[in-house]
């Protein structure tokens, strides 16, 4: 597994609740075909299927609070897999949510080459999710779960960026902006990688 993967780049996406992680990782797949494994995505299918696991994550996803760390790292892991051959590079979207979600990910599977740090004010994040809520149909898409989601994002992810910060791999990206610009900066950044 490290062996299969072990060339592709890996690059985390992190940012706070409806920063517009998917929203630019979509577009970064589409012009550089890159993977795209939401581990938020991930969990949501799981549920999706019924299973008794997926019982369980409902429970914590609606309460906004962090599903339990193996649980997460085993879905990206087999997803990597199942794409190692294939793939260019994978952008890991709403991962880590906590430093110790970050050390357990390169213990198991490798560094990241590059974090994309998607920045936009409290309010805007609340403002753009409230909106997603009229037809995301998602669960956790009501104001009170947003406002769970959005404290523990300043409490557990926020030392996420302090970390790789250290580690000079982090490129803040100011997400208040229109998409478009938003995703002329996010080129820029992994154009830099080359
Ligand atoms: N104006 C504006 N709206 C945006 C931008 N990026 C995303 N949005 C909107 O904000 C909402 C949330 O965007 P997502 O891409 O789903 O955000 P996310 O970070 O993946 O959110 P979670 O899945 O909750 O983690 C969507 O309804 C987008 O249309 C942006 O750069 N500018
Ligand atoms: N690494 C992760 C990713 C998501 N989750 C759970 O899944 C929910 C939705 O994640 P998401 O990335 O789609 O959305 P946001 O909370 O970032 O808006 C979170 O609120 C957590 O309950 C988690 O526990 N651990
Ligand atoms: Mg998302």
């Amino acid at each position: 597994m490290a062996d299969k993967i072990k060339d592709a780049k890996i690059i985390f996406v992190v940012g706070g609740p409806g920063s517009g992680k998917g929203t630019q990782c979509e577009k970064v797949v589409a012009k550089y075909g890159y993977t795209h494994l939401s581990s938020g995505d991930l969990l949501r299918a799981e549920v999706a299927s019924g299973s008794e696991r997926g019982k369980t994550l409902q429970a914590i996803m609606q309460k906004g609070e962090l599903v339990p760390l193996d649980t997460v790292l085993d879905m990206i892991k087999d997803a990597m897999i199942a794409k190692a051959d294939v793939s260019k590079g994978f952008l890991i979207d709403g991962y880590p949510r906590e430093v110790k979600q970050g050390e357990e990910f390169e213990k198991k599977i490798g560094a990241p080459c590059l974090l994309l740090y998607i920045d936009a004010k409290g309010e805007t994040m609340v403002k753009r999710l409230m909106k997603r809520g009229e037809t995301s149909g998602r669960a956790d898409d009501n104001e009170e779960t947003i406002k769970k989601r959005l404290d523990l994002y300043y409490k557990a992810t926020e030392p996420v960026i302090t970390f790789y910060t250290s580690r000079g791999i982090v490129r803040k990206i100011d997400s208040e902006l229109p998409v478009d610009e938003v995703f002329g900066h996010v080129a820029k950044a992994i154009d830099d990688l080359k």
